[in-house]
């Protein structure tokens, strides 16, 4: 497996249909699923020569947390439907890459035990209807050590996914459950996951109210949102579609990203998720001004493939490819990438 697309390929071989359907599948017709990876297609890259880049630096600073490269895992739901390693294995794959696993509150084995591993995580939360609840889990996961809370907030209704729908995959199989919504904690049943149509930004007031974890908005597209997160003092946003899972027919995040970058400046780091599958679809996204970006399927197909060995490959393969783009890029370092180096074609 020489590129991601080799392991998806691989992954693909592995899994039960449903369960591939439900990784790989999207919102309504997935036009927003298929724009994600060819939205990288039109943009082009202008390199710079004679520029020294005998030593490479890949390291970023994300909310005070310096990671070995600029490439996140992005919260993905029931990782032991993919392997048995489950989100553990996702976790020590995370931290032998000196990067940040974000921990989907969909994830099929306690925080604690993510934790124990060692790992900088953070943990992503769909804040519940039932408030009381939400706030002992934020409790709960804040005690096991998790570095920042990634509220999702693109997803007020559930998306309509119609693989799910015609494989009848409406639940995870029995022997699996969302390990962190049990409540009480550890020994309750799983609660569902509710979705809460009425959020509003005062939601911020509230969290801020029970938790002083940095709070990153997850699913922002608009730059008018990206603005409002930035004064009501939000630490971080990841500019997202859902990986087309929500919204299908919403703008890709490297077309939004420009005017996110645009509209908060330095107020913020933002960061970006959607198709990126290519060490050069990391540089594109860091020259136009995110800070990091996050990765959602890759890392599932690593995991069906290999387990935490096959994470582990994925996130080798993406820091050796960001590392050979920079280099023929010239530049040595992620902070000498600029918009200059990008060209968008075909429009
Ligand atoms: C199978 C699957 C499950 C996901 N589960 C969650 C989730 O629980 N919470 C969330 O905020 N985003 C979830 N996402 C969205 C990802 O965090 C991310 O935005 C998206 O996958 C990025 O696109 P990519 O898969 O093309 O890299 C999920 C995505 C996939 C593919
Ligand atoms: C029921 C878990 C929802 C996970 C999610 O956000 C997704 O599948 O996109």
């Amino acid at each position: 497996m020489f590129s991601l697309p080799d392991v998806a390929a691989a992954a693909a071989g592995r899994l039960a249909a449903a369960h591939y359907d439900f990784f790989a599948g999207g919102a309504d017709d997935e036009r927003t699923l298929r724009a994600n990876t060819d939205a990288f297609d039109r943009y082009r890259l202008r390199p710079r020569v004679l520029r020294g880049v005998g030593e490479r630096d890949l390291t970023v600073t994300v909310l005070g947390q310096s990671l070995s490269m600029p490439v996140l895992i992005a919260p993905t739901a029931f990782h032991r439907l993919a392997h048995p390693d489950g989100e553990v294995g996702t976790a020590r794959a995370a931290a032998a890459a000196g990067t940040v696993l974000v921990l989907s509150m969909a994830a099929t084995q306690p925080v604690e035990q993510v934790a124990a591993t060692g790992v900088r995580f953070w943990f992503q939360l769909y804040v519940q209807p039932d408030r009381a609840f939400t706030e002992r889990l934020v409790r709960r996961v804040a005690a096991a050590g998790c570095g920042a809370l990634v509220v999702t907030v693109d997803s007020p209704v559930f998306g309509r996914r119609r693989r799910d729908l015609r494989n009848g995959f409406l639940d995870l199989p029995a022997g699996l459950a969302c390990e962190n919504l049990r409540d009480p904690a550890g020994s309750g049943p799983p609660r569902a996951i509710g979705w809460e149509p009425g959020l509003n930004w005062d939601v911020l007031d509230w969290l801020r109210g029970i938790t002083s974890l940095p709070i990153v908005l997850k699913g922002i597209l608009h730059p008018a949102d990206a603005v409002r997160a930035a004064e009501r003092g939000v630490d971080a946003i990841i500019v997202s579609n859902h990986g087309g899972r929500q919204l299908d027919a919403a703008v890709t995040g490297i077309d939004a990203l420009p005017a996110v970058v645009d509209a908060v400046g330095d107020r913020l780091p933002v960061l970006v998720d959607g198709g990126i599958r290519r060490g050069t679809d990391v540089l594109t996204a860091l020259a136009l001004g995110a800070s990091a970006v996050a990765v959602g399927r890759p890392v599932l197909w690593g995991l069906a493939v290999a387990g935490a060995d096959g994470v582990r490959q994925v996130l080798e393969l993406l820091r050796d490819e960001l590392d050979r783009a920079m280099a023929l890029c010239g530049a040595d370092r992620v902070a000498a990438l600029g918009p200059d180096l990008v060209e968008t074609v075909g429009r």
